[in-house]
């Protein structure tokens, strides 16, 4: 309803609030409306968050990837929408979502691929080195930033913290300027130089891309999916990572709201993959349901246990989940808050001869491999002159099984008092002269 209020009001944030206050759909209480928009932020919904006091709201405010854009408002034709029925228009502008079902509990890797479009893959790393590359992450975090962003009329800060890196090479070739030359945008503005793998981020990755592409083997590709040649020593490499995003999160309050992530630079149908250390939390999928399917299909939400990568005698110890395409653009995933954690202690002392110390952090790593073709020379300008983002129209998938269009859309206003333009425009593969993908070179 917020997205539609915005939508109508031509993305002027001021207009959509005031229609939206208006509306006899929504209560009239300050705080209610408070508590929908923290849902409409975490992607609606989520019973965890309507339980949460107003209050609560300012520290669980979610990351910036999963706010739409707050100017949305087509400029280009828009004739290859496929219009909506009256029924869904009705259903849509009645504020209704699809009837959500009890979250499921994917407890092991076949449960996992069953229901969602990822695998989980036990014991990825040699215990000593996830070990040590817990405390090498661990150290760092202590620098590291929450994001922040506009989000109507007030500065939002992701509640946890997080760093950008980038691998010494771009994958392709042994270019290890890449870089430098690249300057990435987040949050609607330039990101500061990310900094090189550590040499225990390296390994890891080493071996997670191993584990990358032999499932890759086995998978359904999509035709948007990159299909170019990667720098690799084995010729059969479908997936190479050259960046890492990483987030800590600091005992169970610490979160992410839902989101999928921005594609910006990543193109269509990625393949993310996102390892797990210290503590065990639950990572949460639901999937978004294409309008067209709102009144006969219900959302589900599924919850994978994520554990450190040296519980590997438990059955149920977890430490990578790979997102595979198209989870990002038929899903979106978040680690919410819980009440209650389990300490993460160490197998090795982080010096040798001194104690154990048990952690309430956890530490995500989420490698991804950046596309040449979306470089961030090639990324369009919204009439703020800033870099526009690259979103999927989840709602709008007209198999029902997949994203079939992308739009590059202003975002500006995360950084400018939440005032963007209403910069919109289709992303055609073929005239901006992006590819190659697996449509074009006829890969199955
Ligand atoms: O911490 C996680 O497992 C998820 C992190 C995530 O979704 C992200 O970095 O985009
Ligand atoms: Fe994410």
């Amino acid at each position: 309803m917020i997205l539609e209020a915005l939508i109508n009001s031509e993305g002027d944030v001021g207009k959509a609030a005031k229609s939206i206050q208006d509306s006899s759909h929504l209560l009239s209480t300050r705080k209610r409306k408070a508590v929908d928009i923290e849902e409409w932020v975490r992607g609606g919904n989520n019973s965890q968050a309507k339980k949460r006091s107003v209050t609560n709201l300012k520290t669980e405010q979610s990351e910036l990837p999963m706010v739409p854009q707050l100017s949305s408002k087509p400029e280009v034709s828009t004739s290859t929408s496929k219009p909506a029925s009256s029924t869904e228009q009705t259903a849509h502008s009645m504020g209704k979502k699809p009837t959500q079902l009890p979250p499921l509990l994917l407890s092991n890797a076949l449960m996992v691929k069953e229901h969602v479009p990822c695998t989980l893959h036990y014991s990825v790393l040699p215990p000593e080195l996830a070990c040590k590359l817990f405390y090498v992450m661990s150290d760092l975090s202590n620098h590291w930033k929450r994001n922040k962003w506009w989000l109507f009329d007030r500065v939002v800060e992701s509640p946890h913290l997080t760093s950008f890196f980038a691998r010494q090479t771009n994958g392709l070739d042994d270019n290890e300027d890449w870089q430098e030359a690249a300057q990435f945008w987040y949050n609607g503005r330039p990101t500061d130089p990310p900094q090189k793998f550590p040499p225990e981020m390296e390994m890891a990755c080493e071996i997670v891309e191993k584990i990358v592409n032999k499932e890759l083997q086995t998978r359904e590709r999509w035709p948007l999916e990159w299909a170019g040649s990667y720098r690799a020593t084995d010729s059969t490499a479908m997936w190479k990572a050259n960046v890492a995003a990483s987030n800590c999160y600091r005992g169970g309050k610490e979160s992410v709201g839902f989101h999928s992530d921005q594609l910006t630079y990543l193109g269509p149908y990625p393949t993310i993959a996102s390892l797990s250390l210290g503590i065990r939390r639950q990572f949460t999928l639901r999937e978004v349901i294409p309008r067209d399917q709102v009144m006969e299909r219900k959302a589900r939400t599924f919850n994978v246990p994520l554990a450190h990568n040296s519980e590997q005698s438990f059955d149920d110890s977890f430490q990578l989940i790979i997102m595979h395409a198209p989870c990002q653009e038929n899903f979106k995933h978040a680690i919410l808050p819980q009440s209650a954690i389990d300490l993460y202690h160490p197998m090795i002392p982080q010096e040798p001869g001194t104690p154990i110390e048990p952690s309430n952090k956890r530490i995500n790593i989420t490698f991804r491999f950046y596309r040449p073709d979306f470089q961030p020379a090639s990324i369009p300008r919204c009439h703020c002159n800033v870099p526009t983002i690259l979103r999927p129209d989840m709602k709008n998938r007209s198999d029902g099984k997949c994203a079939d269009r992308y739009w590059w859309t202003c975002y500006a206003g995360a950084q400018n008092d939440g005032k963007g333009c209403n910069f919109w425009k289709v992303m055609d593969m073929d005239a901006e002269g992006r590819g190659p993908c697996i449509n074009s070179v006829n890969v199955k």
